[in-house]
């Protein structure tokens, strides 16, 4: 089974580094064997080959069996034109490889609820996964770019949808609340959006194939507040590519902090891209401060999705909340009377905890 590794810039490295320990340590003892790569992406690719995705980085992902992914971009970077970013390189790779469902689990760990900065009875609970549209939506529309009119500088971008992109996310939206509570919540703008009203339009036609599930539709800025207000009150929420990528943030803070939250991109057939929710948190990178156990999850849901392996996913994650139950906490979780440890000594602590779990 191949894996590659594209764990880019900022904490990308470092947190990746952790995932990729405990993948082995589920390899340890007969278990099953990876073939792991690495590849540069972002910056780092950039810098070295002139190219945040260079060509054969592509290539390596798209013949994979599945992509472990860090973070890709720099504050520097950002604000160059786009085929210089860092971050671009991540937005092609997903592109190249019709990645158009991320799910974005938001899960309140029981053993967390005294680290979070909401109160303990607003979050416990939580069980939501945010689907994200990946592919499309103004993040990719045509036209876009910069210019001068009338003395003024100018900038455009386009929020462009097609039914189709909008029926398959969808489709993928009400088989993954099938398998859970049976409620779909479609988050749009279509009181102002023509994008949006497509996308209710959609939903709505879809449904259709879907009769046990409930589907609702609501807007996008009250859903930001909903999130924090009564987050039980979700199931699945489907949506496109910019209002999945701020909820999500927003919903990392039900987890504890954004380095809790994993992620899965994937396209139903072929390779998925496996990444935390967080980007190269440049503030805290090579301070062995990151939290390292979003990446590690992101880990888990590659060996549930992309390699079909239950069992090891499942142990994975029993042994992230095995640590986490021993008082165990990077700074961003960190509470009263636990122990505070580093990104690498995380990382060493949940593969000992696999390796235990495995006897
Ligand atoms: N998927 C990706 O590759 C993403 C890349 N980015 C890029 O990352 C760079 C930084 O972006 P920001 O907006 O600051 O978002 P960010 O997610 O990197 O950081 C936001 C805040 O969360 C903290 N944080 C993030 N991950 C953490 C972790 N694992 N443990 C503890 N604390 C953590 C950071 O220290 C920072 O205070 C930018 O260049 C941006 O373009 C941003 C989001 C996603
Ligand atoms: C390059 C960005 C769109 C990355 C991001 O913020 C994300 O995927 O959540
Ligand atoms: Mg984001």
């Amino acid at each position: 089974m191949k894996i590659a590794v594209l764990a880019g810039d900022g904490i990308g490295p470092e947190v990746t580094a952790q995932a990729v320990k405990a993948l082995r340590a589920i390899s340890a003892n007969n278990g099953p064997q990876f073939e792991m790569a690495e590849a540069p992406i972002g910056d780092a690719a950039f810098n070295q080959h002139g190219d945040p995705l260079p060509p054969s980085t592509a290539e390596m992902a798209a013949k994979a069996d599945a992509i472990l992914f860090g973070a890709a971009g720099t504050y520097e970077s950002d604000l160059r034109p786009a085929e210089q970013r860092g971050g671009h390189g991540l937005l092609r790779l997903r592109k190249q490889l019709d990645l158009y469902a991320n799910f974005r689990p938001v899960f309140a760990f029981p053993e967390l609820l005294g680290a979070s900065s909401l109160k303990r009875e607003a979050i416990e609970g939580v069980d939501l996964v945010v689907l994200r549209e990946l592919t499309s939506d103004i993040y990719f529309g045509t036209p876009r770019g910069r210019g001068v009119e009338n003395g003024q500088r100018h900038a455009w971008n386009t929020m462009r949808y097609t039914e189709a992109e909008v029926a398959r996310v969808m489709r993928a939206g009400f088989e993954a609340a099938r398998k859970r509570r049976r409620q779909l919540c479609s988050v749009d703008k279509a009181n102002v959006l023509e994008t949006s009203q497509l996308w209710r339009e959609v939903a709505i036609e879809v449904a259709r194939d879907y009769p046990d599930v409930e589907l609702r539709h609501e807007y996008v800025d009250a859903v930001s507040m909903h999130l924090i207000r009564r987050p039980r009150d979700f199931d699945v929420i489907v949506t496109g590519n910019i209002f999945g990528d701020i909820l999500s943030d927003a919903a990392a803070m039900l987890t504890g902090s954004i380095g809790m939250l994993p992620s899965a991109s994937l396209n139903g057939e072929g390779v998925g891209l496996f990444e935390p929710v967080h980007g190269s948190a440049p503030d805290i990178a090579g301070k062995d401060l990151a939290n390292p156990l979003a990446s590690i999850l992101s880990a888990a849901l590659l060996l549930r999705h992309s390699l079909k392996l239950e069992a090891e996913a499942a142990l994975m994650e029993k042994a992230v909340r095995q640590v986490l139950a021993e008082g165990y906490r990077t700074g961003d979780i960190m509470e009263e009377g636990a122990t505070r440890l580093g990104t690498e000594a995380m990382g060493d602590a949940v593969a000992q905890a696999i390796l235990k779990l495995k006897g």
